[in-house]
């Protein structure tokens, strides 16, 4: 067990005799006893002292942002870094590398693990290596270092299997065939998390889902869809157009990742749980993306082409790529995995994360849009 456990304070905050810490406002008995008068006012809470694994992402810089602005201390892991920010230490390494891993979770209280590599790779192996052996190793360092809460992300596409999926709850199935090699990782490494979670241990785990996360910053969905226009692909509609899918802001994902850590207690509901995350405002896949189109000056999809041939197509083409990759590299636009994401129903209830953590969308989905757009301005038309 991790240096310094002690016992499970009857708030639900776990206390620590290494650098215990009370406010005047969460004061048991059990709190007072083990209190360093000392520290007591002047110490950052050891509850506010986090690590973010993948900190240098889109999602994990954005999370970093909002930590540091809400006064927690922040140590990023990732395999690069990307920027700067004062108050902010970094932690260069590969998460599979456990001695690596034990110095940024240092008197670490809460991690935040979003690293995962890209899900457009289509490399088996890495995906394998570094979400689920990496993700043991996350574990196993957590545990190592005495860390207390461990707030994965996962991803809501755990239970899409390419069909429709309408208003969907946490308690659908996982997928029993995933759409691909990262959404199959993706499920191994959300069971690895919440079957690690353990209040005997004072260990507790929990599992945000986000959906189609969008925003400033963001390295896919904005930058394919507008490499895609550019390419004079982006004039069909697959389907009829009338599909719902959730697409989420970041700060809404990153305001359910903090709720989750901060709600997160032995006597809580959350802990070994899965969350739904979006921004409860279900939209037509291709109302969404004309938006962002239109937005940045290039025009909407018009035409209509039916879902199953499209996907046929698209199927047909990923098996030539695959056939052919010892000779040349082709990577298709249309994966027979976009074209699912694109052609189906897929949105989830986040009834759940607001009943148990009081969520709710801090963005509607109109302002999002128009903030996304303008944090592009380098992809606008003609630029
Ligand atoms: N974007 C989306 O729509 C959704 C994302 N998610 C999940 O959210 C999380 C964050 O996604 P997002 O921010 O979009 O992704 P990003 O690729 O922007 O961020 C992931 C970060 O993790 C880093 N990383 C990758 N491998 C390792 C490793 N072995 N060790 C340390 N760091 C590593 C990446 O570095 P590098 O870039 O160099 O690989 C990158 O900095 C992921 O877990 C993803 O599965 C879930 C649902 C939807
Ligand atoms: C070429 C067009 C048909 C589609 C362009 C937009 C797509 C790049 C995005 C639309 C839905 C997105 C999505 C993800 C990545 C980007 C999209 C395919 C994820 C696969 C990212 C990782 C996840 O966990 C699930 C996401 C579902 C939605």
């Amino acid at each position: 067990m991790g240096i310094g456990f002690s016992a499970l304070c009857p708030y639900g905050s776990v206390c620590f005799l290494r650098d215990h810490y009370c406010s005047a406002r969460v004061s048991s008995d059990c709190c007072k006893e083990r209190r360093d008068p000392h520290m007591a006012t002047r110490v950052r809470p050891s509850s506010k002292r986090c690590a973010i694994i993948g900190g240098s992402g889109f999602l994990g810089r954005h999370l970093v942002e909002r930590l540091v602005d809400k006064g927690y201390t922040v140590n990023v892991f990732d395999i690069r870094q990307a920027y700067e920010l004062p108050g902010v230490t970094f932690h260069q390494g590969d998460l599979c590398d456990r001695q690596a891993l034990l110095v940024a979770l240092k008197e670490v209280s809460v991690v935040f693990h979003c690293a995962s590599p890209a899900p457009a790779s289509d490399d088996r192996a890495l995906f394998q290596r570094v979400n689920i052996d990496g993700t043991r190793t996350v574990i196993q360092a957590c545990h190592e270092a005495g860390v207390q809460k461990l707030i994965l992300t996962s991803s809501a596409s755990v239970v899409f299997e390419g069909t429709d999926i309408k208003n969907g709850r946490e308690d659908l199935p996982y997928a029993k065939k995933p759409i691909d090699y990262y959404t199959e990782t993706k499920i191994q490494q959300e069971k690895l998390v919440l079957e690690a979670c353990s209040k005997d241990k004072g260990f507790l785990t929990v599992a945000i889902r986000p959906h189609g996360i969008f925003g400033p910053r963001d390295p896919q969905l904005v930058p394919i869809l507008v490499d895609t226009a550019r390419r004079g692909k982006m004039k069909f509609i697959i389907g009829d157009g009338s599909n719902l899918v959730d697409f989420t802001y970041v700060e809404n994902v990153v305001h359910g990742h903090i709720l989750a850590a901060e709600h997160l207690k032995a006597d809580s509901p959350l802990c070994g749980q899965a969350y739904h995350i979006t921004n409860d405002e279900p939209v037509r896949f291709w109302d969404f993306m004309s938006q962002i189109l239109v937005g940045l000056g290039y025009s909407a999809p018009r035409y209509h082409l039916p879902y199953t041939l499209v996907y046929g197509i698209a199927l047909l083409l990923w098996l030539i790529a695959v056939l052919l990759r010892p000779l040349i590299r082709i990577k298709p636009t249309f994966t027979p995995m976009r074209v699912a994401l694109a052609g189906t129903h897929h949105y989830y209830s986040c009834a759940r994360a607001k009943k148990d953590m009081g969520y709710q969308p801090l963005v509607p989905l109109r302002e999002a849009i128009v903030r996304t757009v303008e944090s592009y301005p380098h992809l606008r038309k003609g630029k």
